[in-house]
């Protein structure tokens, strides 16, 4: 393995327009700006939820600054911290100034928001950059030492093999500020939000037909990731393969070296960070149009098509998040009528009309029933799962919130729920608004 990776820093987004994204993560999705960067050419504002932190960088129209003002309240509370320096950059081997710091000036398929940066914390920047190197990786940033009044930070970006996705390693071990060097504090705001989000669960990749095993084995020799199996009836070589009745997925998942999980950073209110897994998704050979290739076609090849927020209370986070405006996928109807179904979600404690308000699909995880006594109510581990409509005007992008009570993969009915209310979605538009519609629409 080339890079030893410590624990996920942050996912950072590339939008044409920050402020649209920024007011939705604000006063919808209930995530924190916390620290901005605002530059003559660029804005870059972080934003978190417990250790779910969101860098969005606005892409400057056609090499030029962007000229449309932020929301007032943001641009009111950002703190100019006295006797705070100016950032300074340099290269390790005496490159120039960058656009975006941590990132990358002109990610492939620029021209469509995404999100296509996963950043991770490492131990030592230009040992991991070099081997990444002799393995033949594409480094688009060399080692680069970023300084302010808090300290200093070092950082590299890789390009990974998925699409546009690229994975900035920085070491910010010499380093005290809030954030990052460059970045400003912006003063909490009074009305904070008590939603329970804590950290990325997972990060879902659309990956074209038959790729998998190159995405995996990629991941494998560059950062040490190993195969997580999702399902029991998941086969090595296949994957988990969902089809039949109009479905037809592969998914393959992954997470990083469990060594990592021994070590270093205790920054979750003091206790060890769960892991954030890797989903390598792709449709099965000759397959319509469906979720997988919607995204490919409209995201103008492979990346990042979702996020699972995990949070402790989906109910309570799902209806605090419709109230200011997320919209989310609901199943059919009859899903909470399905034989089954409303005995499965009592005996889980919760209940079908409260789920159903907000489209949370509950599955059992069954593995574990017979024999395993080791929990303390042995018998009953579920997941619950929400699933947001495209957050950007393309049918990309899309968040989920994920609650886990003992089951550690993901269930198949909500798999097949997602994916008909996705298809149903689609076509729906389509009717309405004609083929190209689709491409052309407007955000929500
Ligand atoms: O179920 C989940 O949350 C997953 O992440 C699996 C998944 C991946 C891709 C899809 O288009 C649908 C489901
Ligand atoms: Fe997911």
């Amino acid at each position: 393995m080339a890079a030893y990776l410590n624990r996920l820093h942050h996912i950072s987004l590339h939008v044409s327009r920050v402020g649209n994204i920024a007011s939705d993560l604000v006063s919808k999705l209930k995530f924190d700006l916390f620290a901005a960067r605002l530059t003559d050419e660029t804005r870059q504002l972080a934003f978190r939820r417990g250790a779910a932190v969101f860098v969005v960088n606005e892409r400057p129209p056609h090499g030029g600054g962007g000229t449309e003002s932020l929301p007032v309240t943001l641009n009111g509370t950002i703190d100019p911290r006295e006797g705070w320096e100016a950032e300074e950059e340099t290269t390790l081997d005496g490159d120039t100034c960058r656009r975006y710091l941590y990132g990358v000036d002109s990610p492939p398929h620029s021209n469509v928001d995404t999100v296509c940066n996963v950043c991770f914390e490492v131990r030592d920047v230009e040992r991991s950059s070099r081997a990444l190197r002799d393995l033949g990786c594409v480094l688009l940033v060399p080692p680069t030492v970023v300084r302010d009044g808090g300290g200093e930070v070092t950082y590299t970006v890789v390009r990974s093999i998925v699409g546009n996705v690229c994975h900035t390693l920085l070491d910010r071990s010499r380093y005290e500020g809030t954030f990052l060097p460059g970045f400003r504090d912006v003063a909490a705001q009074a009305d904070a939000s008590s939603c329970p989000v804590t950290h990325f669960d997972h990060i879902t990749y659309a990956c074209q037909t038959k790729t998998t095993a190159q995405v995996m084995q990629w991941y494998e020799k560059c950062f040490g990731f190993q195969r997580f199996y999702l399902h029991s009836d998941e086969e090595e070589a296949e994957g988990y393969v969902l089809k039949g009745e109009g479905i037809g997925l592969r998914l393959t998942a992954m997470e990083y070296w469990k060594c990592s999980k021994a070590g270093m950073t205790l920054s979750f209110g003091g206790e060890k960070e769960p892991d954030c897994k890797f989903v390598v998704a792709e449709s099965l050979p000759g397959q319509g149009s469906n979720q997988i290739n919607t995204f490919l076609q409209q995201h103008g090849g492979p990346g990042i098509q979702h996020i699972g927020l995990y949070t402790n209370d989906i109910v309570s986070t799902a209806q605090e998040m419709a109230e200011a405006g997320v919209q989310f996928f609901a199943p059919p109807p009859t899903y909470y009528e399905e034989v089954g179904k409303r005995q499965e979600i009592e005996a889980a404690g919760h209940s079908p009309e409260r789920l159903s308000r907000h489209g949370i699909l509950l599955d059992t995880d069954l593995r574990h029933r017979a024999h395993d006594q080791t929990t303390a109510d042995a018998d009953v581990r579920y997941l619950l799962q929400v699933f947001t409509k495209p957050i950007f005007a393309e049918d990309t992008f899309f968040l989920e919130l994920i609650e886990r009570q003992g089951a550690s993969g993901f269930g198949e009915g909500n798999i097949r729920a997602l994916w008909r209310s996705v298809q149903a979605y689609m076509e729906k538009e389509r009717e309405e608004k004609g083929p190209a519609s689709i491409v052309q629409r407007g955000r929500h």
